[in-house]
């Protein structure tokens, strides 16, 4: 069981405190990890009285939880630890409510949940300190992205770190705490087999993709600020391709882990001036089908500018500078309506140097993270028979049915009870952030400066025309 905590969520109201924190925190209730003094109060400028948040947040967690994990009896256990509060997070008296509301405890850990705009990250800060609420015990989560270009990120980052240490940061990316990615070091750090071959003499290239079917949803006035860049390349992919990257950390825990992780993003090789029209695409979804229903364009949908020209699409040719990955392409792309939702890492080998049997495809490394998790690696084989015709083949780990009887945890339970027990090293350490800023930036500054509006796809299509030929031109090809 974890240590006994306040866990104070300011954007309680907000998609993503009743969408996945509290359907989180109901499962690690159920499961008996959440300490019996643990108290969770929900911040945010509506008035809602206890009972009425309360009401909100089972129909929320009601719809998120699966059936059968939900019930009467365990939820009023839940909503016991439940409670609401009422404030302005951008005003400092606010807070001395809060720390009255509160109680003077020195002694009590207290988690404070940013599931804000990152714009209210400062001056919460500030305001818990002038409060008095930042003592040794407390700990601050940041949702991503923090903030919207290296210098925001600087600022917050320098504001947060003259309040909170480096240690009671938690940066949250919640791709990290998905069990699949986790088991990626596990592939590659536990099993002897794929080391020798993990690196530029056998790999031909990377392919990271994250592909949603939905649009944009009621975050329209938030996504259109960001875009895919801000909203997932930054983050979720650039992490995924830090796992792929790193050497072996000399220990699993925090710095040595971060360490490594930092060392690829400072290698990731600038794109700016001419390779940013050659190296990436970005685009923006148009009307189209998705699942056999019709969906509109992105800029008419909530809150979006109907002029828009913000991209629900990257694609990037990414390449890291570093011995061992010098000359290999890290294609990574996502986008919102596309054709279906997958996320997933292909890692290319490189075909046999001779060709005994006339033929046959280099192998490939599947690891699929979503919508089910499972890593196949693709080999050539005989064809029953006569004659050596070749066909390949997949050898097929499912990690659901290989771990049937064990639930599978939503990223956020891991990452929660991680913060609860002050692990940071699935969380994001400040010169990281910064660094996936300083690669981002010039990109993001390269469309602006070249007029590069992104390119209309149908919603329901796999992405923009141009997205082939990015690989197309090196001959090579997207698996889909
Ligand atoms: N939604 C998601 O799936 C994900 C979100 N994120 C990040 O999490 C953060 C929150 O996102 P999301 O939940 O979607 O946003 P929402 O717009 O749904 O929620 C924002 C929340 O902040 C509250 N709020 C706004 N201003 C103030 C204020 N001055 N004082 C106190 N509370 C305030 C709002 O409540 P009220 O108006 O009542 O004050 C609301 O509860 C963002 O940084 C986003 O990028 C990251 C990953 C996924
Ligand atoms: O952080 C975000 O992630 C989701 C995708 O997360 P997933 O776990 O469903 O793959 C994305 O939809 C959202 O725009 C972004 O902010």
């Amino acid at each position: 069981m974890s240590n006994s905590c306040d866990m104070l969520i300011f954007g309680g109201t907000g998609d993503l405190a009743l969408h996945k924190l509290l359907p989180a925190l109901y499962y690690l209730h159920r499961e008996a990890r959440l300490h019996r003094d643990t108290r969770i109060l929900a911040l945010a400028r509506s008035n809602h009285s206890r009972e009425a948040y309360q009401g909100l947040a089972e129909r929320r967690c009601r719809a998120q939880v699966a059936r059968a994990d939900f019930d009467e009896e365990t939820w009023r256990s839940f909503a016991e630890r439940l409670d609401y509060f009422s404030m302005d997070a951008s005003q400092s008296a606010d807070f001395g409510r809060l720390a009255k509301r509160l109680g003077n405890d020195p002694d009590r850990v207290r988690v404070y949940y940013l599931a804000t705009a990152p714009s209210l990250f400062e001056d919460i800060a500030s305001h818990l300190q002038v409060a008095s609420l930042a003592s040794a015990n407390a700990r601050i989560v940041l949702e991503k992205p923090i903030g919207h270009s290296l210098e925001s990120a600087q600022a917050i980052n320098a504001r947060i770190g003259a309040v909170f240490d480096e240690s009671r940061v938690f940066r949250i990316d919640h791709y990290l705490g998905k069990e699949t990615v986790q088991n990626l070091m596990a592939l590659r750090f536990a099993n002897a087999l794929f080391e020798p071959v993990w690196r530029a003499g056998h790999i031909d290239h990377v392919q990271i993709s994250v592909c949603e079917t939905l649009g944009v949803e009621n975050r329209g006035a938030y996504y259109d600020q960001a875009g895919a860049m801000r909203d997932m390349i930054q983050n979720h992919l650039l992490q995924l391709l830090c796992l792929v990257a790193m050497e072996a950390p000399v220990r699993f825990d925090a710095e040595s882990v971060r360490n490594e992780k930092v060392k690829i993003l400072e290698a990731l090789k600038p794109i700016c001036g001419q390779d940013v029209r050659d190296k990436t695409v970005r685009g923006q979804y148009t009307a189209g089908k998705i699942g056999g229903q019709e969906v509109s364009a992105y800029y008419f949908e909530k809150n979006v500018d109907n002029d828009s020209d913000t991209e629900t699409f990257v694609a990037v040719q990414a390449e890291i500078d570093n011995w061992r990955w010098a000359g290999v392409p890290f294609y990574l792309r996502t986008g919102k309506r596309l054709a279906r939702k997958t996320s997933e890492i292909l890692i290319q080998f490189k075909p046999v140097p001779h060709h005994l049997f006339g033929g046959g495809e280099a192998n490939h490394l599947l690891i699929r993270l979503q919508p089910e998790e499972r890593i196949s690696l693709q080999l050539m084989a005989k064809n029953p028979g006569k004659g050596m015709r070749l066909q390949p083949v997949e050898l097929d780990l499912n990690l659901a049915d290989a771990f049937h009887k064990q639930r599978r945890w939503d990223a956020y339970e891991r990452l929660l009870l991680d913060v609860i027990e002050g692990d940071s090293t699935l969380f994001m350490r400040r010169d990281e952030v910064e660094a996936a800023w300083q690669w981002t930036d010039p990109i993001i500054k390269g469309w602006n400066q070249h007029y590069q509006r992104p390119r209309p796809y149908p919603a329901g299509s796999n992405g923009p025309e141009q997205l082939q030929s990015l690989l197309e031109r090196h001959g090579r090809e997207w698996v889909e």
